[in-house]
């Protein structure tokens, strides 16, 4: 037996308890609860074999009567004599993608993110649609390519058009790009025809990752008109490995901005589903944004109810994405399109510059909320590092 060593100012302290998969040299993958730099294996520790799984998505159906018994007996056991077999150290553990994706959808809920690449991409017009403060505009990702963190990302090749350019070539994205989001995890489905309230969406979401949106500018620019996003955006996105539960987030709830024009009855909700999260967004090393959610105009929960209004069913392990989170300030933009303007102002990255992702760069983005009595709840980071394109049999 052995006692769990949790620093005081641990951003994985009793607070938070995130569930992963993890695998050692000798056990295949399956959940683990994080606890300071401990891993904790919920299988042997609480003999139960949803937990011996190399997904959370079983525990996840089992709904949140279920999620709320199992994290107190996880509160009970950290604090008190652990099974010392059942305990590793997170750095000699491998990590997995948390959960098996079910549907990928991402949202474009930030005002500021949505104004600044209205500007960008379509200079002429009003940078926000007439729809866009009706309802959360999103599109429909795709969730084989959801990756876990530490996963390298291969630059994309697609077709790319400069303005100055009268037809597309093919070759390696220039505007290699990240967007910085928070992401939601369903955990209990619905039924075909079912829909889901604003105020219903602790019932049926599990918990929260942090989200890298890998997109490719260029290839994004051309092929998006008129049915939004494709191939610019549908070859990596990177979650971080630890699933943050929603009751570890109690206390970062708040009101989200003014909605004005007030959202449509069935977008209304009498709880408040704003999230006071900080990212950091680390490019090589060097800090470069810290977008701020609380900014965000549409809650999760409000994208969930827009999600399933139509009667689409949600399923164990749907994954919705926020959307580029962006603050007002420029060091608070969380794409490099918007930091950078297009490419047109460069910013320092230690002693070099750049304006898109360079092959053998690193990203990181991480977050943290706050948590009860003063403490931090940490998501931990979502990390990629980018590998030359790999062209395809002399047909670029
Ligand atoms: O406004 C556009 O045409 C493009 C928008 C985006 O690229 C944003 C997007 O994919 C959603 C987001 O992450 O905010
Ligand atoms: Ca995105
Ligand atoms: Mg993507």
């Amino acid at each position: 037996m052995t006692t769990l060593d949790i620093p005081v100012d641990s951003s994985f302290g009793i607070d938070n308890l995130p569930y992963g998969v993890f695998s050692t040299a000798v056990t295949g993958p399956r959940i683990g609860v994080r606890v300071g730099d401990s891993v904790v294996d919920l299988a042997a520790t609480l003999g139960d074999d949803v937990f011996a799984r190399p997904s959370l998505n079983a525990f996840m159906a089992q709904g949140r009567e279920r999620w709320v018994e199992v994290r107190r007996q996880i509160t009970e056991l950290v604090q008190g004599d652990v099974d010392a077999a059942a305990v590793f150290a997170v750095d000699e553990v491998t990590l997995h993608l948390p959960v098996d994706v079910a549907d990928y959808v991402d949202f474009y809920a930030s005002e500021n993110h949505a104004t600044n690449l209205g500007r960008l991409f379509r200079p002429d017009s009003e940078p926000l649609m007439p729809n866009w403060k009706y309802l959360p505009v999103g599109y429909h990702g795709r969730s084989s390519t959801v990756i876990v963190s530490g996963t390298d990302v291969i630059r994309p090749c697609g077709q790319r058009k400069t303005p100055d350019q009268d037809a597309p070539d093919f070759g390696p994205s220039r505007r290699l790009d990240i967007e910085a989001e928070m992401g939601f995890l369903v955990g209990v489905p619905t039924k075909l025809g079912e829909t889901i309230t604003p105020d219903q969406f602790a019932e049926y979401v599990f918990g929260a990752v942090v989200v890298n949106d890998w997109s490719a500018r260029d290839i994004q620019a051309w092929e998006y008109v008129p049915l939004g996003p494709f191939l610019g955006k549908s070859f990596a996105t990177s979650i971080s490995p630890w699933v943050v539960p929603l009751p570890a987030l109690e206390a970062a709830r708040i009101d989200t901005p003014t909605q004005d024009p007030q959202p449509l009855p069935y977008l209304r909700g009498e709880e408040k589903w704003g999230l006071d999260i900080d990212l950091s967004v680390e490019w090589n090393g060097h800090v470069v944004s810290r977008p701020p959610y609380a900014q965000m105009y549409w809650s999760p929960a409000q994208m969930l109810a827009h999600t399933t209004i139509n009667g689409a069913a949600a399923s164990t392990g749907d994954l919705f994405a926020s959307g580029t989170i962006s603050g007002p300030e420029k060091n608070q933009r969380g794409a490099f399109i918007e930091l950078t303007w297009g490419g047109k102002e460069p910013v320092e990255v230690g002693a070099e510059t750049r304006t898109f992702l360079e092959d053998g760069d690193e990203i990181v983005i991480s977050a943290t909320a706050p948590g009860p009595h003063g403490s931090r709840i940490g998501f931990g980071d979502v990390r990629g590092r980018i590998l030359p394109a790999v062209l395809t049999g002399g047909r670029q």
